[in-house]
């Protein structure tokens, strides 16, 4: 049977609307109307969104996260590029629905409704500086990303990349307690890139594939702060002094390892993309209610004397449902804990400070 022509028209002027070049305001039309369309038939998953989604991290980021089944929507907010990176990942064959949002006029329609925000929003680091180098621009964009949050999805959450990890994290948590909406379970500083590190160097030094490695690493994400705990790599093994040393320092350094061979043009970007969405796949993992989902995070913690401290955490349908203690150290680990928490408190007033002054 032949189709009514003024069926064929209305397929056609949809199908040259989609081959328009992106532009934003037709993207964000089309995208309701997608949006619409597919949600109906679309599998039930959680609704997440990444801030800083064209950038190095961010990019990559979203589109293993449009990969992933538990994602249903996926919003990518930038201040940039947005419509591009949109318009690229969303002709992915995939379940998650994707939106684009561009600038800060854009930011709380991003985030509402979101389950799980992840932030890589901010500058990295070049050679020869620190994270906290980062801490003059990053503060404020953490600052602005997070008021938005604890406005339009006080309930989700939150991911944070953005370095110097051990200020931002206080910073958001200044955020939210402004906003009376701090819940600490749901605040995650992401350290995950760390543990990849130290699953993939012990698996190199023991001869081992590094999906049977798990190296707890504590602390913090910075230099001395990053503290992997050796003495509790699973499976168990012994390491001489040696082996210690060099891969303490190589885990510690692993991110500087990175900045120095990418020579200016940035840092640590796929392995972060991949450690994020490690991290993230867990918290949804937890959120949908499975059990025994545990994952080293920065968080707000009683562990140690510091009120921030990254260690092993118990993911559930609530965020960081527990926060496992550090268990036992050997001597160079007591010492290298010293030295991480002196470090810590430095960054993490600096954070908080930043909001409270
Ligand atoms: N936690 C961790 O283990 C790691 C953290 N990082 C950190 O992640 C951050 C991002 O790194 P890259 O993606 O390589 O940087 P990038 O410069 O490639 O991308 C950052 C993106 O953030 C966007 N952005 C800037 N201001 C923004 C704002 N106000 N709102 C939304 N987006 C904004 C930029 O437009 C850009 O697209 C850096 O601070 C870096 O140090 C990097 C690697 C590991
Ligand atoms: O080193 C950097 O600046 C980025 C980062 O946090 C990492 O790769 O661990």
């Amino acid at each position: 049977m032949q189709q009514p022509l003024s069926d064929v028209n209305q397929r056609i002027s949809r199908i040259s609307a989609h081959l328009q070049p992106p532009n934003l305001q037709i993207e964000e039309s089309r995208n309701l109307e997608r949006t619409n369309c597919r949600a109906k038939g679309a599998a039930p998953g959680f609704k997440v969104a990444i801030l800083g989604a064209a950038g190095g991290i961010g990019q990559p980021l979203a589109l293993l996260m449009k990969m992933n089944p538990l994602v249903s929507v996926l919003h990518l907010y930038d201040v940039v590029n947005t419509p591009g990176v949109t318009a690229d990942i969303s002709h992915m064959d995939t379940g998650a629905v994707v939106r684009g949002f561009l600038g800060q006029a854009q930011l709380e329609d991003a985030l509402t409704g979101m389950d799980l925000v992840i932030i890589p929003a901010g500058v990295p680091r070049k050679p020869g500086m620190t994270r906290d180098d980062l801490f003059k621009i990053n503060a404020g964009i953490v600052k602005t990303l997070c008021e938005g949050i604890a406005k339009c999805c006080p309930k989700a959450i939150v991911n944070v990349i953005s370095n110097p990890v051990n200020s931002t994290v206080p910073i958001a948590a200044e955020v939210f307690k402004r906003a009376g909406t701090f819940d600490p379970k749901r605040l995650l500083g992401v350290t995950m890139l760390d543990v990849v590190r130290a699953n993939t160097f012990v698996a190199e030094v023991l001869g081992l594939d590094p999906r049977d490695v798990d190296v707890p690493v504590v602390g913090g994400h910075a230099g001395v702060t990053i503290l992997p705990l050796l003495s509790q790599v699973k499976p168990p093994c012994s390491f001489t002094a040696q082996e210690i040393d060099y891969l303490t320092d190589r885990i510690q350094n692993g991110g500087t390892e990175v900045v120095e061979a990418k020579a200016g043009a940035g840092s640590a970007t796929l392995s972060m993309a991949y450690a994020a969405v490690k991290f993230a796949d867990a918290c949804l993992r937890g959120l949908r209610g499975d059990s025994g989902i545990v994952q080293c995070a920065f968080v707000a913690s009683q562990v140690t004397e510091l009120p921030f401290f990254a260690t092993k955490v118990r993911l559930g349908r609530t965020g960081a449902e527990e926060i496992y203690p550090l268990g036992p150290l050997n001597e160079y680990e007591r010492v290298g804990l010293e030295k991480a928490k002196n470090e810590l408190a430095g960054s993490i007033e600096k954070g908080v400070s930043f909001i409270r002054k």
